[in-house]
């Protein structure tokens, strides 16, 4: 099945502490975000992409999609001050269609197969987020001092791209709006409806690049 994918690329990049806005950072001659564009526009099922930008980029962002020839683009449209919002502002461009996905501009090495196993898993259930086991011990933090650890086993590190049965995602959004309740993902949204999100095995190189060192951990992946 074809998929529509919303691609928010509206943030600071204040992690990153680059001075600009992450997205146009250069990994191996190209900026962030074209690597990350360059994947579905190379993946046949994907039926158009909408990119959410900050408005004062919008020429820079332009710029780099008529230099990389970008063509799937259907619609850029404004983000908010949260991903959030940027999101919610980009599922509004989504025309008809059975799946949407919503994946972040800064995780370039997603792959063709896991959106595959994503989309088929999202047409069974409605909504499905990658993720991966975490491999850490992970502790619960009050002032310094421990107060619990987590039971790992059921731990899962989440990722993007999401996939949602379109009608869905926006019901959840907007009901997360009326309660003014922010998320960091928008799978997030769709359990406090109490419906079911259901998890798709992803790859640990899926990265999100979010502060300085996770870049030297691109160059190594884009090396392998
Ligand atoms: N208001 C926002 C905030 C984030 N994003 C996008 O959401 C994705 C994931 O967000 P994150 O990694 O947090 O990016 P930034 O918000 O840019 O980073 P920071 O939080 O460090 O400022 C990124 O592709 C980012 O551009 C967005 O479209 N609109
Ligand atoms: C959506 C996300 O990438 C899933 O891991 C993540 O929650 C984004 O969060 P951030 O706070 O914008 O980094």
């Amino acid at each position: 099945m074809n998929y529509q994918v919303v691609i928010p690329a509206a943030g600071q990049g204040k992690r990153m502490n680059a001075g600009k806005n992450k997205q146009f950072i250069e990994l191996e001659q190209a900026p962030i975000i074209i690597h990350t564009l360059k994947v579905f526009e190379e993946h046949s099922i994907c039926s158009g992409i909408i990119l959410v930008i900050n408005e004062q980029e919008r020429n820079d962002f332009q710029k780099l999609l008529d230099d990389y020839h970008i063509r799937k683009i259907k619609y850029i449209v404004a983000g908010g001050s949260e991903r959030q919002f940027s999101v919610y502002n980009g599922l509004q461009a989504v025309d008809d269609c059975g799946i949407v996905l919503v994946h972040d501009g800064a995780r370039p090495f997603i792959s063709h197969k896991k959106i595959e196993d994503l989309v088929h898993k999202a047409q069974e259930s409605g909504a499905a987020t990658l993720a991966v086991p975490v491999k850490d011990t992970i502790k619960r933090v009050e002032n310094g001092v421990v107060v619990e650890t987590v039971e790992r086993s059921t731990l899962w590190s989440v990722q993007t791209p999401q996939a949602f049965i379109p009608s869905l995602v926006i019901d959840a959004h907007h009901q997360a709006n009326k309660d003014n309740y922010l998320g960091t993902d928008d799978a997030s949204l769709i359990e406090r409806t109490g419906k079911p999100v259901s998890i798709v095995l992803g790859d640990y190189t899926n990265i999100k690049l979010t502060t300085p060192e996770d870049l030297l951990i691109a160059k190594a992946i884009m090396g392998k």
